[in-house]
């Protein structure tokens, strides 16, 4: 939708790889809407996804007992985060939509997406207490996960080796096993994402509440 402002937060190592074509097509989708694209390309960057002593460029509350949790709540309060968590918080901030698009590595993100969410979403921006859940900081943003899998389909269901995609996952569009799929099914699960895009701005959010989660 033209004005709105999207990050798409992006890990994968090749630029042509699937995750790479769908990031892609969501770039190329979006800005035709209108909307202002943001890609964090986190490999590229070489983004740090440790959360260590680092990014706290200040003094430490308590030199002589590292609690990062602590050290960084009070680091973003003093605005003495490292500069590269403070870029991508400012990204956020700004961003009405957040797509995370990557492949699912060992039933979850690539390290390199978990220290995205480590680092960035601390205490203070993205939450406190109270402020947390349903009364989050980033309350009103939209956010999607696009993944792929080497599993398939029928892998992620609920009689499939893996189970129930549910069971792991909220709001997501899965490109499933895009390696052993065929070049036409490829490109269906490209286009079927590019699809998706141009009426995303018209879906419902996931109520990510327990009966929607095990209710079906
Ligand atoms: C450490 C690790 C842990 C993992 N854990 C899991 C796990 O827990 N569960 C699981 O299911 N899988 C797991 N995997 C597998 C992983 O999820 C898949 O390998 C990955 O999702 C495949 O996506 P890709 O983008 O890397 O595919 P790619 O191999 O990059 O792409 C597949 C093919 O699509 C082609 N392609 C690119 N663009 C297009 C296009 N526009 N149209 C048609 N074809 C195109 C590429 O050329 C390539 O031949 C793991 C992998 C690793 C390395």
């Amino acid at each position: 939708m033209a004005g709105k402002k999207v990050l798409i937060v992006y890990a994968h190592q090749e630029p042509r790889s699937l995750n790479g074509s769908l990031k892609d097509v969501a770039v190329a989708e979006l800005s035709q809407q209108g909307c202002s694209v943001i890609v964090s390309d986190l490999y590229a960057m070489n983004f740090e996804p440790r959360a260590t002593g680092k990014d706290i460029t200040g003094t430490l509350s308590n030199p002589g007992f590292f609690n990062y949790g602590v050290e960084a709540h009070k680091a973003y309060k003093k605005q003495s985060l490292s500069s590269d968590i403070i870029e991508e918080q400012k990204k956020l901030q700004e961003a009405n939509l957040v797509i995370f698009q990557f492949p699912l590595y060992w039933f979850s993100v690539p390290a390199v997406l978990k220290g995205w969410m480590d680092r960035v979403l601390c205490q203070g921006f993205a939450f406190d207490f109270p402020g947390s859940y349903d009364d989050g900081f980033l309350k009103g943003k939209l956010a999607i996960l696009s993944l792929t899998t080497g599993g398939t389909a029928s892998m992620f269901s609920k009689t499939g080796v893996n189970g129930d995609f549910r069971y792991f996952l909220w709001p997501l569009q899965i490109s499933f096993g895009p390696e052993m799929a065929s070049e036409e099914e490829r490109k269906r699960m490209v286009a079927s994402w590019a699809q998706r895009l141009k009426t995303l701005w018209e879906e419902e959010p996931i109520q990510c509440s327990p009966p929607w989660y095990f209710g079906q």
